[in-house]
């Protein structure tokens, strides 16, 4: 799909300050909203963006800005799509993308089991009903108290990810199911602060040098974890699925080497998540039924290979199932044109509801929610309100000429690792997620408030 559109929030690249000429030719906006955008969503003859039959100007009326305005129907047809292309192996919604208690339930219904990766998660997944076996919990240092927790509550898994946590574990005397995260040495194309299986990083244990075996084997040798088997997750926003076979071919070799030496044959195997998705025009994700089939086949191939019975499957995915749910729409302040530059829209959020930007030098689109506009594209950068000349929410969009203050701004996928990893920098109250489905909405995580802010402060 080529961009063709300010409307559309489908335009990046360097053309100069006013846009390329044939960015001001008429288009069919709404041929332009995916993959980008949340499935109910479309552009309405009056230009106002309409999610889940509501349009965004009632909904900014009624439930303020910025928020963050979750697709229902959207994010359930994606949890669908997962399963269906997983068929047998287990798919665990990765929680730490976002996480609430409706979130929970609509998983519970889906059919989806949950990873969770801290004490919060696990009271935010057992508040809202998860039935505890369908949990995993994962983290590279968790509490004494939170694995006794988890162990109490009947968590389906844990994912050790040390050999201190061994210890703890098993000073619990229960024979709770273990699975041990790998660092299988595998480079994913992802950024830097986001890949996690190259081996200098703080995660899991390493296959190179055999501390992933000696997990194994202290584990097995010790005999009160009940070891299930492996887990290896590469890193986050990947494209690229051969990184997800190499890590499966390593850990499918470490798993015949369990069986030729120790003896015992683990019957599971999890290969993570990290299914990148499209969050510019230009960005082209695997549909997941492609990814399951490359997936399944790599291990069918492998484990026939090997000589290993095919191990039960499961997988983590977090940004692909509620990534692309969900846009963040935003009220235009400022508006401050720099000549021969670009002009700088000041929305009234910013880096403390998508810290993206500036941490991961992420990129985003943009579009005008509220109205039609016929005026000329200019270059411009959305920025928040936060005291930081870093505080970008998009660096390069093309919007109307005519911006102006009172303009509602919609960023798409802005489901996934915004609300959840959300600040109160600078003491800004963070944004509501609104979830609408069939012309209903309701707020699934309510706005904060200041009062909330100084009801931590004691004085
Ligand atoms: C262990 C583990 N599983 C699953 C995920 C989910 O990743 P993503 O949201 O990219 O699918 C993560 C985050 O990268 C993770 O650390
Ligand atoms: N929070 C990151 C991804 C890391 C996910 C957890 N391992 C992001 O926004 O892309």
């Amino acid at each position: 799909m080529s961009g063709r559109a300010h409307e559309a929030g489908a335009i990046h690249g360097d053309f100069g300050h006013r846009g390329p000429a044939w960015l001001r030719t008429p288009i069919d906006v709404n041929a332009l909203m995916q993959p980008l955008w949340p499935q109910t969503v479309h552009k309405g003859a009056d230009g106002v963006l309409q999610i889940g039959g509501l349009s965004v100007t009632e909904l900014a009326q009624r439930f303020g800005t910025p928020a963050y305005l979750f697709d229902e129907e959207d994010f359930r047809a994606r949890c669908r799509a997962f399963k269906a292309a997983f068929g047998d192996a287990e798919v665990y919604y990765a929680g730490k993308a976002f996480l609430c208690k409706a979130v929970v339930r609509i998983l519970s219904e889906e059919g989806l089991s949950l990873d969770v990766c801290s004490g919060g998660e696990l009271a935010t997944a057992l508040a809202a009903g998860m039935d505890p076996a369908r949990i995993g919990f994962h983290g590279n240092n968790k509490s004494m108290r939170e694995l006794t927790e988890a162990v109490d509550r009947g968590v389906g898994r844990i994912i050790v990810d040390s050999f201190d946590e061994i210890d703890r574990l098993s000073s619990l005397k229960k024979p709770v199911k273990v699975m041990i995260r790998v660092t299988v040495g595998v480079e994913a194309h992802t950024h830097e602060f986001i890949a996690t299986a190259h081996e200098d990083q703080k995660f899991g244990f390493a296959l190179a040098g055999g501390s992933a075996f000696e997990a194994a084997r202290r584990i097995l040798a010790e005999g009160v974890l009940d070891l299930r088997g492996f887990h290896s997750h590469i890193g986050s926003q990947i494209f690229d699925a051969s990184g997800f076979e190499v890590s499966a071919r390593r850990v499918l070799a470490l798993q015949k080497r369990v069986l030729d030496e120790l003896g015992v044959e683990l019957p599971e195997l999890d290969l993570g998540g990290g299914f990148g998705i499209a969050y510019t025009s230009q960005d082209d994700p695997s549909e997941a039924s492609d990814l399951a089939d490359r997936m399944a086949k790599i291990v069918a191939d492998e484990c026939a290979a090997l000589q290993l019975n095919l191990p039960h499957l499961s997988v983590e995915p977090g940004r692909a199932i509620v990534g692309p749910s969900t846009f963040t729409l935003y009220e235009v302040g400022t508006v401050k044109p720099l000549d021969g530059l670009r002009t700088y829209v000041s929305v009234d959020g910013g880096m403390s509801d998508n810290i993206r930007t500036a941490l991961y030098d992420a990129s985003y689109s943009a579009t005008l929610a509220s109205r039609r506009s016929q005026a000329e594209p200019i270059l411009a950068r959305v920025v928040g309100k936060h005291c930081e000349s870093g505080d970008v929410v998009v660096k390069d969009e093309f919007l109307p000429a005519d911006i102006k203050t009172g303009d509602l701004l919609a960023v798409p996928g802005t489901g996934a690792y915004c609300r959840s990893m959300a600040s109160n920098y600078n003491h800004v109250p963070r944004p509501p997620v609104v979830a609408v489905r069939d012309g209903q909405a309701r707020v699934i995580v309510r706005r904060e408030t200041e009062e909330d802010l100084l009801a931590l402060d004691m004085g």
